[in-house]
């Protein structure tokens, strides 16, 4: 029988540091979990980049099928038993309660890692590979009305971060938020009406 897949989500701005944090986890946590992030994609040439950029093809044309994919890969990852550190950024503001039914046959803790504005434009600035001003949108966006199994600040030592993320998930508790937003999601007349 395949073992129930536990997912660890990092939620964060650009520029917040969730690769640095899913890095040190998976370097300490006593389970194998693959880290899988849109960043793995990007950079292992995948996708036409330059040809997007040249305005050979419209970005925005592919960016919606791109994220489905991208969902429904992780869908496939976990039913096949695989546990994993995701990091990405919830763009769209539907997209936690469609993950939350997506994934909702597994065992996923939902980690906020906050980030100053000043210190993300700082960060922003100097690696200069990410579009500048992406982590001020996500800033003032992407952690607006949600709620988390555990919320990390990024000003903290990335071990420390690691440490408390590893200990506060081996005492998770249920329902944990993503449960919670799948019943939500379940209840709501579209969900039940099948619209
Ligand atoms: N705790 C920290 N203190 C100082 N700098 C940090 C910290 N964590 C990460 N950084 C630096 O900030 C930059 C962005 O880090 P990282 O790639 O981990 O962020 P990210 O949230 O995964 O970004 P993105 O979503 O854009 O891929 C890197 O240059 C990294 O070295």
């Amino acid at each position: 029988m395949v073992e129930r897949a536990k997912i660890i989500f990092i939620h964060g701005a650009s520029s917040s540091g969730k690769s640095t944090l899913a890095r040190a986890v998976q370097a300490q946590i006593g389970e194998p979990f693959w880290h899988v992030s849109i960043d793995h994609i990007r950079d292992s040439g995948t996708l036409p980049t330059e040809r997007f950029r040249r305005g050979d093809f419209r970005w925005q044309e592919y960016r919606a099928r791109f994220f489905e994919g991208f969902h429904r890969s992780l869908v496939a990852y976990a039913s096949a038993g695989n546990n994993l550190l995701l990091e990405h950024i919830l763009e769209e503001p539907g997209w936690a309660s469609e993950l939350a039914m997506m994934l909702q046959s597994f065992d996923v803790f939902f980690v906020a890692l906050h980030c100053e504005l000043q210190e993300l434009v700082r960060r922003e600035t100097l690696r200069a590979d990410r579009p500048i001003g992406s982590a001020t949108d996500d800033f003032h966006r992407i952690h607006e009305g949600q709620r988390y199994d555990l919320q990390l600040h990024s000003g903290q030592a990335v071990e420390d971060n690691a440490a408390q993320l590893i200990s506060a998930w081996a005492s998770r508790r249920s329902p944990s938020v993503f449960e919670e937003l799948a019943l939500e999601a379940r209840s709501r007349p579209a969900y039940s009406s099948g619209l």
